[in-house]
């Protein structure tokens, strides 16, 4: 990508005729994840609907485990919308490239949040590697899983449709394993590794901006005083993927940030409640 830092239009950025960003602000850290808990499966169920699967790509942090945890008290309840958890794709976003049984691996957290509680088929829930799953490199893994979602595309190469992809934000607004200023930022390829990782586990895989950005939603889900100052970055100032990932973000049909009013409190609108 020959793109300088701070061009929103590069290559990967999935370009300017898509939708600019909604913000959503919910009062606190839990109804943010029961708030997205529910329209998660609002989204899931509609895909269904239309295409008779859905698909999901999961992150790990904090606050996108509690809304899994709350997409499983969801469907837990009888009477709510239902989800065909048999027909839903599951993909990571990013995950740690150690061992499978680490308590680091993003994959660990949402099991034991959602997957293991509503029961999707194992040759659904497509894992990025574990460093001990016979990839002695992690380009290796980012490769293979790079060919797993070339394969899960209908129309062979390229990627499969991915209803909403969930991220979480860090405070210096990484999103995925991309961090600002590190090769992953430029990286064209859908699935890269990543080493020296600022926030340990050093070693990770992650989707590349390519990835990211071909899916129908991309949901940031962003929590915590912590986060306040990057995400006014990203929203309100003409700030690129290199200095902040986040600010790279474009989904091809909605970029929701979904907030609570900690992490909306620098924004110009102040952090005050809106609709969803
Ligand atoms: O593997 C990871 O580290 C996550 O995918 C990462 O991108 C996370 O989502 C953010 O760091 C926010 O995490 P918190 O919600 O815990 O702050």
């Amino acid at each position: 990508m020959t793109s300088p830092p701070g061009d929103r239009a590069a290559a990967n950025l999935g370009g300017a005729d898509r939708p600019v960003p909604d913000v959503v602000v919910e009062p606190d850290a839990d109804r943010l994840a029961r708030a997205v808990g529910s329209a998660l499966v609002a989204r899931l169920a509609a895909a269904q609907a239309v295409h008779g699967t859905a698909s999901v790509v999961l992150t790990g942090g904090g606050i996108g485990t509690a809304v899994l945890e709350r997409v499983a008290a969801l469907a837990a309840e009888p009477e709510r919308e239902r989800v065909d958890w048999t027909a839903v794709d599951v993909w990571w976003g990013d995950e740690r490239f150690v061992p499978a049984d680490d308590a680091d691996r993003n994959e660990l957290g949402a099991r034991r949040a959602l997957l293991d509680a509503v029961g999707v088929p194992a040759e659904r829930v497509h894992a990025m590697p574990a460093s001990d799953a016979g990839f002695a490199e992690p380009e290796d893994a980012a490769a293979w899983y790079a060919g797993q979602l070339a394969a899960a595309a209908s129309e062979g190469g390229g990627l499969p449709r991915l209803d909403v992809l969930l991220l979480g934000m860090g405070p210096e607004g990484h999103v995925a394993s991309i961090f600002p200023e590190s090769p992953a930022v430029s990286d064209e390829r859908p699935v890269v590794a990543v080493r020296d990782c600022a926030k340990p586990p050093p070693t990770r895989i992650s989707l590349g901006f390519s990835a990211i950005n071909a899916a129908e939603e991309i949901w940031l889900i962003v929590s915590g005083e912590g986060k306040a100052p990057a995400v006014a970055r990203a929203l309100q100032e003409d700030v690129g993927p290199r200095d902040l990932p986040a600010a790279g973000v474009r989904g091809r049909r909605a970029t929701r940030w979904l907030l609570d009013a900690a992490a909306a409190a620098e924004l110009d609108t102040g952090g005050q409640p809106v609709p969803a």
